[in-house]
Formats: C-alpha cells, sequence, structure tokens
C-alpha cells in the first residue's frame, strides 16, 4: 500500500480521466477493454473517475459505446463517484438518466475558436446550453462541473489574458455552478499563470470549488502542480501515463498530467488518503496493454 494519510480523508480531490486518455486515442479500444480498465481503476480510489462522454460518434468515435461500458462497470465496493462530459443539452439528458453518474462536465471554453472546434457552438450559445445542463442537473440530483478550457491561452491567435478567465470564471460562479476546473487544453500554461488565477479566484468566490485540468508534458508538470497547490487548489485532475488530450483541439495530443507523478507529491504533502497499490499496478498492467 502508498503510505496512509488520515484514514479515507483527504483534504483534495483527485480525479482520473481515462476519458482524456482514450478520447483520442488511434485505434478503438475495444468496449471489454474498457470495462477491464476502467473496474480496475474504480478499485484504486480516486474521488472521482471522469470514465466517458455522451457526444456525437462522429466527433469522437472513441467514446461511442460510453452507454455500453457503464453497464459493465463495477461500482459496488467503489469510493469514485463517475464523471460523464457533456457537450450539448442532449448529451445532458442522456447522462442524466444514469444513476451511476454523479457529475456531468462540460467544456466551456473561453476561446470562442476552440468552442466553435469543440462543441459547434458560440461562447453565447454555450453559455445558454450550461444553464439549460445546470437546470437539467438540479432537477436529477447531478453536479454540474464547468470546464473552463483554453482556460491559459490558446492556439489560434484569439484574444487571450487572465482577465476573460477571471470574467467567465464569475459568470459561472454566478449561475451557481459548485465546481470550475480551469483547464490548460494545449499545455500552454506558466507556473506563474496557475497561481494568479487560483489565488485570485478562490479568495474572491469561497462559494465555488476551483479544479485544475492541467495538460502538461513529463518536463513541465511538477512546478505547474506545485503552484496550484501552493494557490490553494483541493481538486486535481490526471491520467495515469500522462495519455491523451482533446483531439478537437489540435492534431497531437499534449497529454495529461500523469497522475503516477502527482500521487507520491500530494502524499508526500500528506494532502492524498491512502490508495491500493494493488489495483493501482494493475490499472498500469491494462493501461499498457490496452495504450499501444
Ligand atoms: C457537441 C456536439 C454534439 C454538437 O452539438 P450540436 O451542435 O448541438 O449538434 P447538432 O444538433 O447540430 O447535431 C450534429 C450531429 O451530432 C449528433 N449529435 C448531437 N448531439 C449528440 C449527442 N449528445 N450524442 C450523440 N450524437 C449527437 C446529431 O445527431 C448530428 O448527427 P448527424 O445528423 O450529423 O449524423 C458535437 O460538436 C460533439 O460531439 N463534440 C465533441 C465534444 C467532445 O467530446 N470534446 C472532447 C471532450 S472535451 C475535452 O476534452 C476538454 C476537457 C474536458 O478535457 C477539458 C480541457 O482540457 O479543456
Amino acid at each position: 500500500m502508498i503510505p496512509a494519510q488520515s484514514p479515507g480523508v483527504s483534504p483534495v480531490t483527485l480525479v482520473e480521466c481515462p476519458r482524456d486518455a482514450m478520447q483520442g486515442w488511434s485505434h478503438f479500444i475495444p468496449t471489454a477493454d474498457k470495462i477491464r480498465y476502467l473496474n480496475a481503476l474504480l478499485q484504486v480510489g480516486f474521488d472521482t473517475i471522469d470514465f466517458g462522454s455522451f457526444v456525437s460518434p462522429k466527433a469522437i468515435p472513441q467514446m461511442a459505446d460510453t452507454k455500453e461500458v457503464l453497464e459493465g462497470l463495477q461500482l459496488t465496493g467503489s469510493r469514485s463517484k463517475l464523471l460523464s462530459i457533456i457537450a450539448n443539452v442532449r448529451g445532458a439528458e442522456e447522462a442524466v438518466l444514469h444513476e451511476e453518474i454523479s457529475y456531468l462536465g462540460f467544456p466551456f471554453s473561453i476561446s470562442p475558436t476552440f468552442q466553435l472546434r469543440n462543441t459547434n457552438s458560440t461562447i453565447e450559445e454555450s453559455l445558454q446550453r450550461v444553464e439549460d445542463i445546470q437546470e437539467l442537473c438540479i432537477k436529477h440530483n447531478k453536479e454540474l462541473v464547468i470546464y473552463l478550457s483554453m482556460g491559459f491561452g490558446n492556439p489560434y491567435g484569439d484574444e487571450y489574458d487572465a482577465e476573460i478567465l477571471l470574467y467567465w470564471a464569475e459568470e459561472m460562479v454566478k449561475r451557481e455552478i459548485g465546481i470550475i476546473s480551469l483547464a490548460d487544453t494545449v499545455g500552454l500554461a506558466t507556473p506563474q499563470q496557475v497561481s494568479f488565477a487560483l489565488e485570485t479566484l478562490i479568495r474572491s468566490y469561497p462559494s465555488a470549488l476551483f479544479g485544475v485540468h492541467l495538460h502538461s508534458t513529463p518536463a513541465n508538470w511538477e512546478r505547474k502542480l506545485q503552484a496550484a497547490i501552493n494557490a490553494g487548489c483541493t481538486r486535481f485532475d490526471g491520467a495515469l501515463k500522462g495519455i491523451g488530450g482533446c483531439p478537437m483541439a489540435q492534431d497531437e495530443l499534449v497529454g495529461n498530467m500523469d497522475t503516477t507523478l502527482m500521487i507520491p507529491l500530494l502524499q508526500e504533502k500528506a494532502l492524498l488518503h491512502e490508495l491500493n497499490e494493488k489495483a493501482l499496478q494493475e490499472s498500469l498492467r491494462i493501461a499498457a496493454e490496452i495504450f499501444v
């Protein structure tokens, strides 16, 4: 076992994102393999698993089997809650029907170009989607997580500065979104940007929980994670082996922050509860089989 902290209780929320690892993978991962991988991850002790998405199978063919995958998951005995990504009201209407899903995650990009590429909607239309999906979530007892995608800059030349990120975060707080994750979709953030945004938002809006979804490389993950921790962030996304990224953003997947690197760092700081090391090793073994 990984060294114990306060048993079962953690100051931080660790979100494992196999959906982000799988969604842009170059060949279709068979449904049975997805189920096997997710069932292993469910035993590790992550707080949340971002397991799939209810989006267009033309846009993201890899996730076309999310409903079947869900049917194969063994949730009994797992502490992990499930999150699924949705990108329009239709996807949300489907996701809320599943009792097993606790969180719906909506990517709201502060870069208009990416929002159009990713969700076929303008910023104004997306804001309406946020409001409609929030209403659905409240009605069905789900929690909406808003990802502020391209939160630290974008590769398209769309106007960007930190004020734009802060503005959209405030708009989400006004709409009573409880969890807002600052997403560095293509890995552009500097540690200074991460610190400034989180320190400002955490101080300004105590009613919301701010997280980070920081795509990064093995060379720059640690300083960004450290910056987020120092700023008081308590919700972190990652993916085992640092695999993945958004195929709607650019052709080359930038990689996720590698959860296997994050775990020891968070535990060293007594921020993370005990995990099941055997299940973690089994998950890594299956990942090595699947992601080839
Ligand atoms: C959002 C839509 C669906 C367009 O949404 P739309 O504009 O409302 O769609 P539409 O009504 O114009 O329909 C377009 C086509 O999609 C189909 N369709 C429409 N809705 C659905 C649905 N819910 N489920 C299944 N099919 C659907 C619909 O049937 C139609 O099919 P066609 O007639 O062309 O055959 C599309 O643009 C889409 O699926 N985009 C993919 C979004 C996505 O999954 N992106 C990756 C995940 S987000 C991410 O990775 C970022 C994140 C979270 O990690 C954080 C970060 O790093 O930034």
